[in-house]
């Protein structure tokens, strides 16, 4: 049996993972914590999900590796600056591993890989992002991460800039800018999260849209994480690592 500590698990996806954990035959839900909650049950883990909000993470994360806990993390707002962080930490307790995934959803990681390795294909590419108002970051992690693998491929492939002849704007009307690739961040009631990467060039376009449809769709992947990270050395970026893509 995995012992598994849950950060945030009252909040929208938190609830669901203390689900899983608790339905999986192979894991025992040993702490499930949230905001004002003493941490210290935590300790009785041996792999940490978080889920609870960027401005608390790193110190959760922190607390998690100094303790020897591993962690499997979705809370979105990693930068190269807080990744380079974790690796100082992780350099100093080596027998603890760290897997950040800005998104759980397989659909999700298939969508972001798909738009990796079309980008060189074509002259222009922008993503549009809607998710829930309740949503603290914008753009959403997963669209970050899907430009900047955008524009990874697209500097491998020796693509020149995307054509954009804009002059006069008003701030904002162009999104933000990712290493070139604009993100246009939608925030409507109604709505989970959702996802299309916008491809165009030669008289032709391809969008590539992925949907999520329930919290639930986030837990096959968190699970995965769980079960995996124990031999999942240092740092991992992106659930892609795990599957067999
Ligand atoms: N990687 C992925 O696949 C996904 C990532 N996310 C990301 O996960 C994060 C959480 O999303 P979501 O569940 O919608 O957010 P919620 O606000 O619904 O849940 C976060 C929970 O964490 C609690 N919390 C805040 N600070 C702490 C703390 N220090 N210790 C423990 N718990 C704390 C919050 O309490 P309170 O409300 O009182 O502040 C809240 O209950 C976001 O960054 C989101 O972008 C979301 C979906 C999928
Ligand atoms: O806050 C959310 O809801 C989500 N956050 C993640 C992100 O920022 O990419 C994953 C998914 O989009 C849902």
């Amino acid at each position: 049996m995995i012992r598994v500590g849950v950060l945030g698990a009252r909040g929208r996806v938190g609830v669901e993972v203390c689900k899983a954990v608790h339905a999986a035959g192979d894991m025992e839900l040993v702490a499930a914590v949230d905001k004002g909650d003493p941490i210290d049950d935590i300790a009785k883990a041996e792999v940490v999900v978080d889920f609870t909000h960027p401005d608390v993470v790193m110190d959760n994360l922190r607390w998690c590796v100094e303790h020897g806990v591993h962690a499997v993390v979705g809370t979105t707002g990693f930068d190269e600056a807080r990744l380079g962080t974790v690796r100082g930490w992780l350099a100093e307790h080596p027998s603890v591993n760290v897997l950040i995934a800005p998104n759980f959803g397989i659909a999700a990681v298939l969508m972001m890989h798909f738009a990796q390795q079309a980008a060189r294909f074509f002259d222009s590419a922008e993503i549009v992002e809607l998710h829930h108002p309740n949503k603290a970051d914008a753009p959403s992690g997963t669209a970050r991460r899907t430009a900047e693998l955008i524009v990874q491929a697209r500097a491998e492939a020796g693509c020149p800039p995307m054509p954009d002849a804009t002059t006069t704007e008003l701030d904002g009307a162009r999104g933000a800018n990712v290493g070139g690739v604009r993100v246009h961040a939608v925030r409507l009631s109604g709505l989970i999260a959702h996802q299309e990467v916008l491809l165009g060039g030669g008289g032709e376009t391809l969008t590539i849209r992925h949907d999520t449809m329930n919290r639930a769709s986030f837990t096959p992947g968190v699970l995965l994480g769980v079960r995996r990270i124990g031999g999942l050395p240092g740092l991992t970026v992106g659930l892609e690592h795990l599957l067999d893509l």
